[in-house]
């Protein structure tokens, strides 16, 4: 993790002014009405409507962080169905998958050693992969970037985040290939793993939450109606589609040990001698599951989030951390999670495809965060909704 100083400062900066102000929310809104629309058509023309939760958010989340990057989707729609395109999808992912997080076993030095060991390995192959591919998008993009400079309107198509950074290149030395490479890492390591996870674990709660599901499915007939898709202007409308986020990032297993810290000087926290260069991990999953903290923890209620103003309910809920570190991606990964959660909720009937719940689970459960893990939620049938179906064929 880059430590606090002006290197992270900098990069803090682009990040907040180029890919996280409310204006470039603004802008790239386009790009996630695009690519959900693009998923919604996908699924409509699958014969058998049967999916991998996991695979089809996997498709979307990097189809709409790529075209953010580079400016195109990299997965055409195959990926859901063939079998050899969901294995390149999961070695996609795979690869951009952040490098194994710390375990108990950190907490020990002899066991720290070994599994570091193993760590490395298993990292050292898929940074290879990594590094190579993030180098061929540069490469790419400087010869296209060539080729534009010499057409009426270049500007105009340098909207993607690489062409932003080669043109910062020419005034600015601080843009090296190196944190151009690293700014593009980030988003795809950072920002997709997280939203996968959020927006499974949410259809995970919703599909054994009829009552909840039909409610948020209200919601949006009546501030939406049937016959567009939902978009981005809609979401500030969707309390109850908001409150549903908020508890899949509660009760879900997004984030459970959030990002390691370390004190930058001596401190006192809450009486406990906190001394510098002491190695700190918030456990967000028991803040998140505390009975002093939550009235009945461990059940889904999207309703516990109601009135609450914007997103804030205190340090009981910090699925994106706090503070200074905090995730910059926080209002990206809302609007993306709500729309593409709203939008198939507005367009599909699902389902869980019983034979796929690991180890007999029978679906039947209370929204139990530990049964919902358990019980592994890997294929769903989404059915065109028929009220729908005007609106699906124009597509
Ligand atoms: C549901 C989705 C997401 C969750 C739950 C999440 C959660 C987090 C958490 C807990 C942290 C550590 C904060 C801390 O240290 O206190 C973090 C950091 C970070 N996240 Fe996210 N994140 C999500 C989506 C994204 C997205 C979409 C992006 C970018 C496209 C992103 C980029 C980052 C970056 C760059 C950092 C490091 C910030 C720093 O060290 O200064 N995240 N995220």
């Amino acid at each position: 993790m880059c430590p606090y100083g002006t290197h992270w400062r900098n990069i803090r900066r682009f990040a907040n002014s180029e890919i996280f102000s409310s204006a470039q929310l603004q802008m790239t809104s386009r790009i996630r009405a695009e690519e959900v629309r693009y998923l919604v058509k996908k699924l409509f023309g699958i014969g058998n409507p049967k999916v991998e939760v996991k695979l089809l958010f996997a498709f979307l989340t990097f189809n709409i962080m790529m075209k953010m990057v580079s400016g195109e989707r990299y997965f055409e729609g195959d990926e859901l169905e063939s079998e050899k395109g969901k294995f390149e999808l999961s070695d996609f992912k795979r690869t951009f998958s952040p490098p194994g997080r710390p375990g108990v076993v950190d907490m020990f030095p002899v066991l720290k050693f070994v599994s570091s060991v193993i760590r490395d390995v298993k990292n050292k192959r898929l940074k290879t992969k990594r590094e190579a591919f993030v180098q061929n998008m540069i490469v790419k993009h400087r010869r296209k970037k060539r080729s534009f400079s010499n057409t009426e309107g270049g500007d105009e198509k340098r909207k993607n985040i690489i062409d932003v950074m080669l043109l910062l290149q020419e005034s600015e030395e601080f843009y090296t290939d190196d944190i151009i490479k690293a700014i593009i890492k980030v988003m795809l390591i950072g920002g997709t793993g997280t939203t996968i996870t959020t927006l499974e674990a949410a259809v995970s709660f919703l599909i054994l939450h009829p009552d909840e599901f039909n409610k948020a499915r209200d919601e949006i007939d009546s501030n939406v109606g049937q016959t567009r898709l939902m978009d981005d202007s809609d979401l500030s409308k969707l309390k109850y589609l908001n409150c549903i986020v908020n508890e899949a990032l509660r009760l879900g297993p997004t984030v459970q040990l959030n990002t390691l810290h370390e004190s930058s000087r001596d401190c006192f926290v809450q009486g406990f001698s906190v001394p510098s260069g002491t190695m700190l991990i918030v456990n967000t999953w028991a803040l998140h599951n505390d009975p002093q903290l939550w009235h009945d923890p461990t059940q889904f209620k999207p309703e516990r989030f109601n009135g609450v103003d914007g997103e804030k309910v205190g340090f009981k809920f910090v699925p994106f951390g706090s503070g200074r570190r905090v995730c910059p991606g926080e209002s990206l990964a809302r609007r993306f999670i709500a729309l593409a959660l709203g939008t198939l909720i507005q367009c599909f009937d699902w389902e869980k495809a019983e034979e796929n719940y690991e180890k007999g689970g029978n679906g039947s459960g209370n929204g139990n965060a530990r049964k919902i893990e358990k019980e592994k939620l890997t294929e769903v049938v989404f059915r065109p909704r028929g009220a729908l179906m005007d609106t699906l064929v124009e597509l």
